[in-house]
């Protein structure tokens, strides 16, 4: 066998015998763009490199962290808070001396990332780890008609997509599972289950302590538009009294004070609000009702809290048996058992006391002010902060105790906060290999050959790989029209933008006749009978670079044009036109007859979901406009945030659901 030495030949030869002369050649001129540099990111980034692709974009929005190390290999110790492209670029730079890899810690959502940008690589690979940003690449990609490999892992399944437009589903062909839900009733007043007071340490409370102001604009918002009285003076009172914590967490530190600060926090949620709770009796018929804790109580040893919350409360139950490991030296019933009590196991799963979480809620709460005071603006739960960690263990442990349900060591919320599955280094490099494979077919152009392939959790076949499926008919990201604008937001309007590109209206395949509705994204910005934005210029719209401007048709006959906008070339003069068309203007396909209803997150209907962290049409439409046309949909942030983590309001028990939600209470 011939010997690979460290010679430019020796590096090549086992690549250009298995690629063939002719597409080993051409690899040296492919621009790759990578996004992510995580876990298969680092496995790609090494493949790639080592395969030969000459110009390597690698993209990456994150630092490392100390939990990256155990699998992506091309980062160190020392190299912790560093940044992931930068760092792994200089890593696999050294592996091939031919290969040139430029990288970027940024996020792929810039603006300056747009359509332009996108059509300059041959290829683009994804290693991400979440929806959205899957979704924002794999509409670029639709948009710049790049062709994509999209990737994924979850502990010891993963798979492996090439997508190209026209040829194969999208990214977005196929709806993907909604996230399980709960009520917000269920968070806010009623948990039942641990994850219910882990949902709301991290989503509710912590940005209501550490998150951004809410200045009650909202509210003055939903009260001028005539919602429920009685609501938005509960929610004003709620917001008052948090302002009130709010601004002790913020207050220059006196000394010794920073505690102060936490019991006062603990007093609000955990005492008068259960208070307030327990006040509303219709709500405890059918239900245990809770306990309020008591702050001196716990720290001297005297409160008991109800026998059902000790019944069921884990971590006195651990305790306990520790305890008698200890010799029943400790102390339960009145929750004061030593750290040492039930040191067994690693520290991060030894089951917390209820002095313990006391203990844990009052020195997280009093590290967080101290990044408030110096200087940090807000402070939302990420799992490798250990701070936020120890408030949403402390602060879920507490409420659950208060309700008589049993707690969680920090370990266990970490995995679920963090919605964690164990990442497996050995997933990751296979899922790794087989992109590369893929990334060949699509720049040899084999597309008979791509296949869908997944690896699966079945030893006596762990792959298996799927003949392309052609796109979703209904999709609403692939059978879109797509088309580019270069213009200068400030300059140009919405009515030049879409007038110009529907033409006279035999353009635009006949399109420009009809009544057509515009939308960025999901915000509806003009229809038939609404046109008071069509003079206003983009940018005042908030319609920039790197964003989409949606034309749909409103009979639904035509597919739907999405407009990239992007900026005019260097050197365009600046007396020179403010916008530049397409040289062929767009002409949508009719549609098809839906057989059934579309699939995907249809940007642009009337009906749309607002999805992610978007706001809905209406909503918007009313704010842009000033006046109230009529009913609005009033969703305050913190029931958005809480949306957000899946969870879904619910205004009676009774009402319908939809299949895919979870009823948890
Ligand atoms: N919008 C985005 N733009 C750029 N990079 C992104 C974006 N979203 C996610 N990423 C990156 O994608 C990578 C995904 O890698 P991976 O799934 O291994 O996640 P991780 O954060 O490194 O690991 P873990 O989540 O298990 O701690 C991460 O490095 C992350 O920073
Ligand atoms: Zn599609």
């Amino acid at each position: 066998m011939a010997k690979a030495t460290g010679s430019a030949d020796g590096r090549s030869r086992h690549a250009k015998a298995i690629l063939g002369p002719e597409l080993y050649a051409r690899l040296s001129e492919t621009k790759v763009l990578l996004v992510g540099a995580g876990g298969i990111g680092c496995e790609l980034l090494k493949n790639i490199v080592l395969t030969g692709f000459g110009h390597i974009t690698l993209l990456d929005l994150d630092t490392i962290d100390l939990s990256n190390l155990n699998r992506q290999f091309l980062f160190r110790k020392k190299d912790v808070k560093q940044s992931k492209a930068l760092v792994a670029a200089k890593t696999a730079s050294a592996f091939n001396p031919n290969v040139k890899i430029t990288p970027i810690h940024g996020n792929i959502k810039e603006p300056q990332f747009d359509v332009a940008w996108f059509r300059g690589f041959d290829i683009v690979l994804n290693a991400l780890d979440n929806l959205d940003a899957r979704r924002h690449v794999n509409k670029m990609c639709m948009a710049a008609n790049i062709p994509l490999v999209e990737s994924g892992t979850a502990g010891y399944l993963g798979q492996v997509q090439p997508i190209l437009k026209d040829r194969a589903e999208c990214f977005d062909c196929v709806p993907k599972p909604t996230p399980k839900s709960f009520p917000v009733c269920t968070i806010r007043s009623t948990p039942s289950q641990p994850i219910h007071c882990i949902v709301w340490a991290k989503s509710y409370l912590m940005p209501q302590l550490f998150g951004e102001d809410e200045d009650g604009g909202e509210l003055d918002e939903a009260e001028k538009q005539g919602e429920n009285a009685q609501e938005i003076a509960t929610l004003r009172k709620e917001a008052q009294a948090f302002k009130v914590v709010r601004t002790a967490l913020r207050m220059p530190e006196i000394d010794g004070q920073g505690p102060n600060a936490a019991k006062l926090v603990f007093e609000k949620v955990f005492h008068s609000d259960i208070l307030n709770l327990l006040s509303m009796a219709d709500m405890w018929r059918s239900r245990a009702p809770p306990t309020p804790l008591d702050f001196e109580g716990i720290r001297k040893g005297t409160f008991v809290p109800t026998k059902k919350a000790y019944a069921e409360d884990t971590s006195a139950h651990s305790a306990k048996k520790a305890a008698k490991v200890d010799g029943g030296k400790t102390n339960v019933a009145n929750g004061s058992s030593s750290n040492s009590a039930n040191t067994a196991g690693l520290k991060d799963q030894r089951a917390l006391s209820l002095k313990d979480n006391l203990d844990l809620f009052v020195s997280s709460t009093v590290r967080l002010s101290a990044r408030l005071r110096s200087g940090e603006d807000t402070i939302s739960f990420d799992k490798d902060d250990d701070d936020t960690l120890d408030f949403v263990t402390a602060a879920s442990n507490l409420r659950s105790i208060a309700y008589g349900i049993p707690t969680k060591s920090r370990w266990e919320v970490k995995e679920m906060a963090g919605n964690i599955i164990p990442a497996i280094a050995t997933t990751n490099a296979i899922i790794a290999g087989l992109i590369v494979l893929q990334a060949f077919q699509l720049l040899r152009k084999s597309y008979n050959a791509l296949r869908n392939v997944h690896v699966q959790f079945k030893p006596s076949m762990p792959l298996s790989a799927i003949n392309m499926t052609p796109p979703n008919p209904n999709c609403g990201v692939c059978r879109d029209t797509y088309a580019e604008v270069l213009c200068d937001p400030a300059r140009v309007t919405l009515s030049e933008v879409v007038e110009g590109v529907l033409g006279d209206g035999e353009g635009a395949g006949g399109m420009g006749k009809r009544d057509v509705s515009v939308y960025e994204h999901t915000r509806m910005l003009s229809d038939p009978d609404w046109d008071d934005n069509l003079e206003r210029t983009l940018e005042s719209l908030n319609v920039t670079r790197g964003k989409f401007l949606s034309i749909v048709d409103d009979e639904g006959e035509f597919a739907t044009i999405q407009l990239a906008i992007g900026v005019l070339p260097p050197g365009h003069s600046v007396d020179g036109p403010a916008l530049i068309l397409p040289s062929l203007l767009p002409m949508p396909p009719r549609k098809p007859k839906p057989a059934m209803p579309s699939t995907p997150p249809r940007t642009g209907t009337k009906r749309s979901a607002p999805e992610d962290d978007d706001i809905e049409p209406v909503a918007k439409r009313l704010k842009m406009n000033g006046a109230a046309p009529g009913p609005t949909p009033f969703t305050p942030n913190k029931k958005k945030r809480l949306e957000d983590d899946g969870l879904i309001m619910l205004d009676n028990p009774d009402e319908p659901l939809e299949d895919d939600v979870i009823l948890v209470d």
